[in-house]
């Protein structure tokens, strides 16, 4: 349940609005060797480029493990509001407030570390079930944002840059034991009877880690911005997996790439549940555009080096509208 204290809803609240549904590429991840993996690394970094977005296709992760994973999650939304908030510490519960700074969004979430010393041991024996089912999704999602970053390292023409372990220097960034990675699973209950026709989900944002992949349960909601900052619908897809280039991205790539600002906007009478992988890189990763795509612009980097830590503590400080990356780029 997510409840408002009197003056919030106005907070919230947004005009009715039918934006235009968003022109989605799609990526299909298991196109075989040769002309056909080739094509596809083209669109994807053709996407980036342009949206910032795409759809993934044959993509592999299971379909049963998604279908368990977000009835479990659906499930632990609908327990009494006592339990969900008990479990604040051990699963990252929330509801309504979205960091620290004030930002308000008729959602409630669970919000979990990657990489927990000993995930489990957190969990008590009534989440042991979905925390085990999230784990396994997560595993499974954070290996196919890894066969994205391959995909696209091929696209960029940078796929011979790892380190001779198998990994490109993208992928690895998010492979790694010690990278910061995230799961976050988004409830949007239906839209409250009331005389708001849309309600703020989730603010309009970019994400600051290097790639998201987000899944819904067919519910409408999320909005992208366009490059002329007009905002256009994500037609619901149960089955399909989104990516969302992130800032860490827009530098590694020196702007080639678009970080996208999304949003989620609640005017159905469906609740929607959203789970979003957020691959970031090790807290002392030095962040800075690839030397390999510096050509394009004469050599010359528009982004200064900063550890991920550092991006992550100075993004602490902001609401979630803001711009991150600006107070990094050079002048
Ligand atoms: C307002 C905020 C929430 C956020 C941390 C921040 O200060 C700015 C970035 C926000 C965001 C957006 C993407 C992800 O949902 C998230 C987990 C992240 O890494 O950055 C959230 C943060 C959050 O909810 O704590
Ligand atoms: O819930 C969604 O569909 C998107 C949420 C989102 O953008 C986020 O959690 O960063
Ligand atoms: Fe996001």
């Amino acid at each position: 349940m997510v409840v408002l204290a009197k003056g919030e809803l106005e907070q919230i609240a947004l005009p009715a609005a039918a934006p235009p549904r968003a022109d989605v590429r799609s990526v299909d991840l298991s196109a075989p060797a040769g002309p056909a993996r080739e094509a596809a690394a083209r669109a994807l970094v053709a996407a980036c480029e342009e949206h910032g977005f795409f759809r993934v296709t044959g993509h592999g992760v299971p379909a049963e493990l998604v279908r368990a994973a977000e009835a479990a999650a659906a499930g632990f939304f609908a327990r009494p509001q006592g339990e969900k908030d008990g479990e604040a510490p051990t699963l990252g519960y929330g509801s309504k407030r979205i960091g620290g700074n004030g930002d308000l969004g008729w959602v409630e979430y669970l919000l979990l570390g990657v990489n927990p010393a000993v995930p489990a041991a957190s969990a008590s024996s009534s989440t042991l079930p979905l925390r085990g089912l999230l784990d396994e999704y997560t595993v499974a999602v954070r290996r196919m944002a890894c066969a994205v970053l391959e995909l696209m390292a091929e696209g960029l023409g940078i796929a011979g840059a790892g380190d001779g372990d198998g990994d490109t220097v993208l992928a690895r960034l998010v492979a790694r034991a010690d990278s910061d990675c995230m799961l976050r699973v988004n409830h949007y209950p239906p839209r409250p009877a009331l005389n708001y026709p849309c309600l703020t989900g989730f603010g309009e944002h970019t994400d600051p880690q290097i790639i998201s992949v987000l899944r819904a349960n067919g519910t409408s909601g999320l909005e992208v911005a366009l490059r002329d900052g007009a905002w256009a619908s994500v037609p619901p897809d149960g089955d399909a997996f989104f990516v969302n280039v992130g800032d860490t991205l827009q530098v590694l790539t020196n702007g080639r790439f678009r970080s996208v600002r999304h949003r989620v906007v609640v005017n159905s009478e469906k609740s929607r549940v959203s789970m979003i992988f957020f691959g970031g890189p090790p807290p002392d990763e030095r962040l800075a555009p690839l030397p390999q795509l510096l050509g394009d612009d004469g050599g010359r980097s528009r982004y200064r080096d900063f550890t991920w830590s550092e991006f992550k503590t100075s993004g602490c400080r902001t609401r979630l509208a803001e711009d991150r990356l600006s107070r990094f780029e050079k002048q």
